[in-house]
């Protein structure tokens, strides 16, 4: 995790096709707050050569080749990236302050942030900002039906902005559209495009490190309390292998009860070796599964500065030490999205590793024995 101000923060812009990025995005520009802004745009169906498309960067647009981001492109973003770097080290890019990535509207967005976050030259010099999705106030319920990367995007979020409610058909639909929203994903910031609100303010500057204080500022990337508001609603699903039954959530879609969104906490320290047993365990039988997580961790070995941590699926930074705790007091907290790991296996896990073992449950030796079993799931998927 890079905190210090000379790391240029990474905005990722993502949302199902045609919903709406770019005219976001355009409009998002002419802030003079966003001025100095690379932006790399991932495109279907464009040819570039990524030379060429480099050296276009110094009027902020750089355009990457045909192909999904998520896949074919993704070593070109990469170099996209590290090219940019390189032009403003060596003065070819007189000033960069942030890096916009549209992604295309079929993309997964989680290796665009692997790229930026898993890279080991790329995350000495930038570090990840956010992600902000556009859910289209007509389609938007129609889309995350039928496309899981949909439900993704909105899932990862940190900021979600509902395109065309300004459009009169999609005024029946924007309540039922904005309570799932913040069920999929309740620390989100939901904001409509058409509200002067949605500016460079509500939409950027998410990540841990806050340039105003030129700190960390744990509370407003965490959001724990968001997810602890919301851990009562899901408690329904957990007795059915996932399913919701509950009858204010009947409408739920398949797609939407595959995620989960929880947080964990602990008030002890805990010792490093047992919690990077945990997330290891986590991520090498996991891995895919694990969304999103962002947690701040009191170690026993230095327990006055807490390390933080942010992972993508099997992909996480390296955890960064803060000098020290935010004010309030010192517990380790961890929130996860998932997709198919449900928060109950998540949370035995979390306890048979802290050794909060319960007469029911397994512990860690059971669990690190078998950890590919979650009940009411197979092991793939
Ligand atoms: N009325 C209205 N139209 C919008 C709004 N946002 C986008 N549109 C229109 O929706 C269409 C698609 O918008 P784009 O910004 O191109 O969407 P996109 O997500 O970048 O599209 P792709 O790159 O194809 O995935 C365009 O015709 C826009 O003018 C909005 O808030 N209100």
């Amino acid at each position: 995790m890079n905190l210090p101000a000379q790391a240029i923060p990474v905005s990722v812009l993502t949302g199902f096709l045609g919903s709406g990025k770019t005219t976001l995005l355009n409009r998002l520009l002419k802030d003079p707050a966003l001025s100095d802004t690379a932006v790399i745009i991932n495109e279907f169906g464009d040819v570039g050569i990524d030379h060429l498309l480099v050296e276009q960067s110094s009027e902020g647009i750089i355009e990457l080749s045909d192909g999904c981001l998520c896949c074919t492109v993704r070593g070109e973003l990469v170099d996209t990236l590290a090219g940019l770097i390189d032009q403003l080290q060596t003065g070819r890019i007189k000033r960069l302050k942030r890096i916009v990535i549209e992604t295309t509207g079929l993309a997964d967005p989680a290796p665009v942030l692997q790229a930026v976050m898993g890279h080991p030259v790329l995350m000495q010099a930038l570090r990840v900002d956010g992600v902000i999705t556009t859910v289209d106030a007509v389609n938007g319920m129609a889309t995350l039906d039928a496309h899981m990367e949909a439900v993704k995007q909105a899932a990862v979020a940190d900021r979600i902005v509902i395109t065309k409610a300004d459009l009169p058909e999609s005024r029946d639909g924007l309540g039922n559209l904005r309570l799932r929203l913040s069920s999929l994903n309740p620390a989100a910031d939901v904001i409509e495009a058409s509200d002067s609100r949605a500016n460079y303010a509500a939409l950027f500057e998410c990540g841990l490190y806050n340039p105003e204080t030129k700190s960390a500022d744990v509370q407003r990337w965490l959001k724990a309390e968001a997810f602890d508001q919301q851990d009562g609603h899901h408690h329904h699903h957990e007795h059915h292998d996932g399913h919701d039954n509950d009858h204010h959530h009947h409408d739920v879609n398949r797609h939407d009860a595959s995620i989960r969104s929880f947080s964990l906490k602990h008030d002890k320290p805990v010792p490093f070796a047992i919690f990077e047993m945990f997330l290891d365990l986590l991520r090498s039988a996991h891995g895919e599964r694990l969304l999103r997580v962002k947690g701040i961790i009191e170690i026993a070995e230095d327990p006055d500065r807490p390390l933080v941590i942010h992972g993508v699926q099997q992909i996480f930074h390296p955890p960064a030490r803060l000098a020290a705790w935010p004010e309030g007091k010192h517990e380790t907290r961890l929130v996860m999205i998932t997709k198919d790991l449900p928060e109950s296996y998540v949370r035995q896990l979390f306890d048979a590793f802290l050794g909060r073992v319960q007469v029911d449950t397994p512990d860690r030796v059971a669990l690190t024995d078998n950890p590919l079993a979650i009940p009411g799931y197979s092991a793939k998927g």
